[in-house]
């Protein structure tokens, strides 16, 4: 077997990349381009990046430019031309509404129309599935493959790329063992890891469920605030509880703690979100403003689980259509929906009917 790292670690290692504050190449042939993500760059970088030939832009996603009135030509993102006298603040305040007191956006932005976006759009949903706010500043290559090998960069084929992120990575079982709780003395804990390294989910069982009969189950999105400190913000901590006490009482049931802290963006970009919401935006046009969709989760990581222990039939706890019908989507019959309504007090009564008129949420 060869040492050489595969297109799919290739990816792995790009994320990290862009994390460090490092290029990442994207391209083949004579088509290319290097990205820094927004939010790790540094002025040495950029100065080093404006040095290539080419003309520096700045990538946001489409939802990013409506909030900065950029206009959108590419659809579903925007190049912004980066300016001559700006500096790497400006870059990360493009992508940062936190920074816009600090660093005053000088409008307006003027953003391409010509040329092709595709390899931005990549740039951009890498930056994304390494939690990173999606925004790049990006240079254009007719040579990525030299340039590359210049610079020390990791190097991904687009078609790769597009394969790799829009893939399910199958999760392997790591490590399990007993874990009696105060919810329910018969519990076992087991830990999952996707094969190309990425964030370990989490499957807490209890008692010995039946696998010929639809489970108990619940697909629980991490969330720090709620689960660990007890935040009022959401009703997440109330529906952990609920869950673990009802699977409790019916002598075996399967919860899923599934590392989407933030419905997927992160614990970082969630703390952003909380901030704009602290201006006045719900949880909705939070996400948008940073950038992101409503909801960035993957499904399919819940229904991998549950076939991987077994499980083929659910009687799912929860509010969300949209768990239902993924849970479906992806083979995973539920027999029956459970209702968990629980938690709501006064400073999470605005966001539980947001979720309710907004996300569809049986609230
Ligand atoms: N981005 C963002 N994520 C949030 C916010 N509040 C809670 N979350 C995250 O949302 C996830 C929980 O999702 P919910 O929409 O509450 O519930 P759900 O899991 O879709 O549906 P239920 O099964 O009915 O609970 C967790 O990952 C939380 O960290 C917020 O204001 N912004
Ligand atoms: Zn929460």
């Amino acid at each position: 077997m060869s040492l050489l790292p595969t297109p799919s670690e290739l990816v792995a290692r790009a994320r990290s990349d862009l994390r460090v504050g490092l290029p990442v190449v994207i391209g083949d042939g004579a088509e290319g381009l290097v990205a820094l993500a927004a939010e790790t760059l540094t002025g040495p970088r950029l100065d080093a990046l404006r040095a290539l030939p080419g003309r520096p832009a700045v990538a946001i996603t489409g939802r990013r430019a409506e909030t900065l009135k950029a206009r959108a030509y590419d659809g579903d993102l925007a190049r912004v031309r980066l300016p001559a006298d700006v500096g790497a603040g400006w870059v990360r305040a493009l992508a940062d509404p936190g920074l816009d007191l600090a660093e005053p956006m000088k409008g307006p932005l003027v953003t391409e129309r010509e040329g092709a976006a595709g390899l931005h759009r990549l740039a951009l949903l890498l930056a994304k599935s390494a939690q990173l706010l999606p925004a790049v500043v990006a240079v254009e290559t007719e040579r990525p493959a030299a340039l590359a090998a210049d610079l020390g960069a990791t190097r991904l084929a687009p078609a790769a790329l597009a394969a790799d992120l829009a893939l399910h990575h199958p999760l392997l079982p790591v490590a399990a063992a007993r874990l009696p709780m105060a919810a329910a003395e018969a519990g076992r804990l087991h830990i999952f890891r996707p094969e190309n390294g990425g964030v370990e989910h989490y499957a807490i069982e209890i008692g010995r469920p039946d696998r010929t009969a639809p489970v108990l189950a619940r697909l629980h999105s991490a969330c720090f605030t709620g689960d660990v400190l007890g935040s009022l913000k959401c009703d997440c901590g109330p529906q952990l509880h609920a869950a673990l006490a009802a699977m409790a009482q019916d002598g075996a049931g399967v919860l899923l703690y599934l590392n989407q802290e933030g419905r997927g963006i992160g614990l970082a970009n969630k703390m952003r979100a909380y901030s704009l919401q602290d201006q006045g935006f719900d949880t909705v046009e939070a996400n948008h403003r940073l950038g992101f969709e409503d909801d960035e989760r993957d499904f399919r990581i819940g229904a991998d689980l549950l076939r991987r222990m077994g499980f083929s039939a659910v009687r799912l706890m929860t509010n969300n259509p949209r768990k239902v019908a993924m849970m479906e989507a992806e083979g995973v019959a539920v027999a029956e929906r459970v209702p968990l309504v629980t938690g709501s007090n006064r400073h999470n009564a605005h966001y539980l009917a947001v979720k309710r008129d907004k996300s569809g949420h049986m609230l």
